[in-house]
């Protein structure tokens, strides 16, 4: 809780930076900015705090993830890019702190290439969700 709100902290992992660019035909053509002005405004719609994180590097991910542990976050959203299927260190991180998150991914990880539907995320993920053509799908178990 910060300032008597719900706090929620959004990280997002490698090349997500480039969103609006990169691969528009698989991540679209928003970019970061645009979906992070709409997180802030459905944080206030909701009375929650939003922060935002975006990092191509592994370990300044987890350095906020560990701060996460003292800064009041409720809930963290991750997309965790590239690092979804390789990261250790991340998830890790995710368990050292106890804090629930929801995996969160721009494309249809499931739909793309086979060593694109292990995720090192979705088996301790309160919910994961994918967009598929433009609109949103929950593919995890809300728990
Ligand atoms: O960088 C990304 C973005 C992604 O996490 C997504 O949001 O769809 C999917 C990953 O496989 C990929 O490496």
């Amino acid at each position: 809780m910060r300032d008597g709100k719900k706090s929620v902290l959004v990280i997002n992992g490698p090349n997500l930076n480039l969103l609006g660019t990169r691969e528009p035909h698989i991540y679209g053509h928003e970019s970061l900015a645009d979906v992070e002005a709409a997180g802030k405004q459905q944080g206030n719609e909701l009375n929650a705090h939003v922060d935002f994180f975006q990092s191509n590097w592994e370990g300044a991910i987890v350095d906020r993830i560990q701060e996460a542990r003292t800064d009041g976050t409720d809930g963290i959203i991750l997309n965790p890019g590239g690092f979804t299927h390789t990261s250790v260190a991340i998830r890790d991180a995710l368990l050292g702190v106890d804090i629930p998150f929801i995996e969160l991914h721009v494309s249809n990880i499931h739909a793309r290439e086979e060593w694109r539907h292990h995720s090192y995320f979705q088996d301790k993920a309160k919910a994961i969700i994918v967009s598929i053509s433009d609109s949103v799908c929950l593919v995890g178990e809300l728990s």
